[in-house]
């Protein structure tokens, strides 16, 4: 393994190999200024040897499978730290989150790995399954990156790609984080990565980035980065911004943000989530909607069980709306505009 890593430099090849783990760690350093360590497959860790660092940084992407443009950001990133291109300043750990679910292109193989973080894996009526294993392994795998110290700034992006097209192309979701101020400096962060809206959420969710929010207080975001394409097809040009700011980041360089004002940035709310209730549930819309659409009071946006589902504020909008999700989870989050977040 660890001769292929440094003959190749590829490490989604070598984890796209071993989608289910690898036979054993493995670890290497890079001269004499960045420790190397292999966990498993799709999980490797930068520490700079020398520098001091005072963020420790998750980089996560694949967690649904067919989600590719994340995946080849980042391991364009890892491909330049192997080959000492660029050299991380801070201690980051990248995840690729799905392997098998990559090797497939789809965005799942049993179960949406999104909605089993938080112990979500582990409830239920005793089911095991590819996703279930791999999100109770990266939940260890955090959490031994960030125990590892105290004291630093603590950041995980979840990289993600949207099944449809957006009215506002990259976006952020932030997760719910009752009695802590949202971040300006975060929102200006992802601003400059060329992330120019947030919604922010309201109630706790079994997602990967509210996961390290709630449990290591990290400043944690899935961040949508454009449309779903499959693998070798995407503009990698449309990710400039990302991919020089997400390398500022690692690198310990001077992000140079601009001061925060929130008529820089598009902010919404999350004002409630509609869970699907009955196998005939349906969108009165048309698939091609796009994400950020508004409808105005009164409109039926689905019917399920004989029953209209109707707008209920003066104008809302919808994000991520899928009919096709198992009973129980989530077919659409309905968004206002956001009034004054506690930012700081
Ligand atoms: O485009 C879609 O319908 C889904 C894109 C996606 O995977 N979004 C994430 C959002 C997670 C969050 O709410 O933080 C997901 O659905 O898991
Ligand atoms: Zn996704």
């Amino acid at each position: 393994m660890l001769d292929t890593l440094l003959k190749t430099k590829d490490f989604l090849a070598l984890t796209l190999a071993n989608p289910q783990s690898f036979p054993e760690p493995f670890g290497f350093d890079i001269g004499e200024h960045t420790r190397v360590d292999v966990w498993d497959t799709g999980v490797i860790l930068f520490q700079p040897l020398q520098q001091v660092a005072n963020k420790d940084v998750v980089l996560s992407c694949g967690v649904h499978g067919n989600e590719t443009a994340p995946i080849e950001l980042c391991n364009g990133l890892i491909r330049d730290l192997l080959e000492d291109k660029i050299r991380v300043g801070e201690r980051t750990l990248f995840l690729i989150g799905n392997p098998a679910a990559i090797n497939n292109g789809t965005r799942i193989v049993d179960e949406n790995m999104n909605r089993l973080f938080s112990g979500e894996h582990s409830r239920g009526p005793g089911l095991v399954n590819p996703e279930r294993i791999r999100a109770r392994k990266l939940e260890t795998y955090v959490d031994r990156f960030f125990s590892a110290r105290e004291g630093a700034q603590r950041i995980h992006y979840d990289l993600h790609t949207a099944i449809r097209g957006s009215k506002h192309e990259k976006f952020a979701i932030y997760p719910y984080r009752p009695g802590r101020a949202y971040s300006a400096e975060q929102i200006m962060f992802l601003k400059a990565a060329g992330v120019d809206t947030v919604l922010f959420h309201h109630e706790p969710t079994t997602t990967f980035s509210y996961f390290s929010s709630e449990n290591y207080g990290a400043d944690a975001f899935t961040i949508e980065l454009g449309k779903v394409y499959p693998m070798g097809q995407n503009d990698m040009t449309r990710f400039i911004a990302t991919r020089e700011m997400l390398s500022r980041l690692i690198c310990g360089r001077d992000l140079e943000l601009e001061s925060y004002g929130p008529e820089k940035v598009n902010l919404y709310q999350v004002c409630r989530v509609i869970n699907k209730q009955a196998e005939d549930f349906e969108f009165t819309f048309a698939s091609d909607v796009e994400n950020f659409t508004s409808f105005p009071k009164g409109f039926v946006l689905a019917r399920e069980g004989g029953k209209d589902i109707r707008v209920e504020l003066d104008s809302e909008a919808v994000v991520f709306p899928n009919a096709k999700v198992p009973v129980g989870q989530r077919t659409v989050i309905m968004l206002t505009a956001a009034q004054a977040p506690d930012v700081r």
